[in-house]
């Protein structure tokens, strides 16, 4: 069982600024889809109309079972939003905290169901370990994963996840990766991964979305990740290069001094 989302000439103007230009893609189950781009290019609004909770100017996003039928948006999805800071003070367990994910309240009529979700949550982010302490004082990691479980409680078939990576070291991006990964191919859960590191979305992605100015090119990673490509998106000569088996892509137009994406390390 799993779940495709579809999206079709999907373009969203805010305030009469084009955001999103005619994007058609989709997520097939157990795909990985990684989506990168500079600050501004539109990555969170694309998720917003996703999340419907930003109807589209023009175009549409249908979520679509395996008989490819339309499905309920909000049966299907689970989504961890970019990172937060949560009061240290907060007194409640890692637990408590994910059961917030249940569609309803967990303590006062909690069935083995609830509890077997939990378990599972915890165990697809290797967690158990953290299970009981108290959520508010998790390190950036932890809590990433916490949250990510606090997604999986509703056994989304799709998955959104904004920048889950971000203010996290090298050791604890890979791991969150590669938990996600993981979730995706033994679940044949649909990925939709924001991140502004090109060589962690290279190693895990299946396809990438690039956008930039709200244009984009959508595809596996080594078709999208070519000097021709990203030049006409970005409209100016770019290069991208492999440096020690990593990508880097650096403008050479007449901007090159600006850093257009980053590549996991500083630039
Ligand atoms: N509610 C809004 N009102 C006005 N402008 C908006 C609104 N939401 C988004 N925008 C504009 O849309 C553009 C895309 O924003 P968005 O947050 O989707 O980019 P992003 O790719 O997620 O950026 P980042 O990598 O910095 O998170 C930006 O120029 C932003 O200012």
């Amino acid at each position: 069982m799993g779940c495709e989302l579809a999206a079709r000439e999907v373009s969203v103007h805010i305030n009469g600024k084009p955001i999103l230009d005619h994007i058609s893609f989709s997520v097939k189950p157990g795909q990985f889809m990684g989506i990168i781009g500079p600050n501004g290019a539109g990555k969170t609004t694309l998720f917003r109309v996703l999340l419907g909770m930003l109807d589209p100017t023009r175009g549409s996003v249908s979520f679509l079972n395996d008989d490819q039928q339309p499905v309920k948006r909000s049966s299907v999805i689970g989504y961890v939003p970019q990172s937060r800071q949560i009061d240290p003070e907060i007194p409640m367990t890692a637990e408590d905290f994910i059961s917030l994910g249940l569609p309803h309240r967990y303590r006062f009529w909690s069935t083995s169901k609830d509890r077997q979700a939990i378990s599972e949550a915890l165990r697809l982010t290797d967690s158990f370990r953290l299970a009981n302490q108290p959520v508010g004082k998790l390190s950036g990691g932890e809590r990433q994963r916490i949250y990510l479980a606090q997604a999986l409680v509703r056994q989304p078939q799709i998955l959104l996840l904004d920048e889950p990576t971000s203010n996290l070291d090298p050791g604890a991006q890979e791991q969150m990766a590669s938990v996600v990964d993981r979730i995706c191919r033994e679940r044949n859960v649909s990925v939709l991964f924001i991140s502004h590191d090109i060589n962690l979305i290279a190693k895990y992605a299946d396809r990438i979305l690039y956008l930039t100015r709200g244009h984009y090119a959508e595809g596996p990673v080594e078709e999208v990740m070519r000097t021709e490509v990203l030049s006409r998106l970005y409209g100016s000569p770019v290069e991208v290069m492999k440096v020690d088996s990593k990508l880097r892509v650096i403008s050479t137009g007449k901007n090159a001094a600006v850093p257009i994406c980053y590549h996991g390390e500083a630039q």
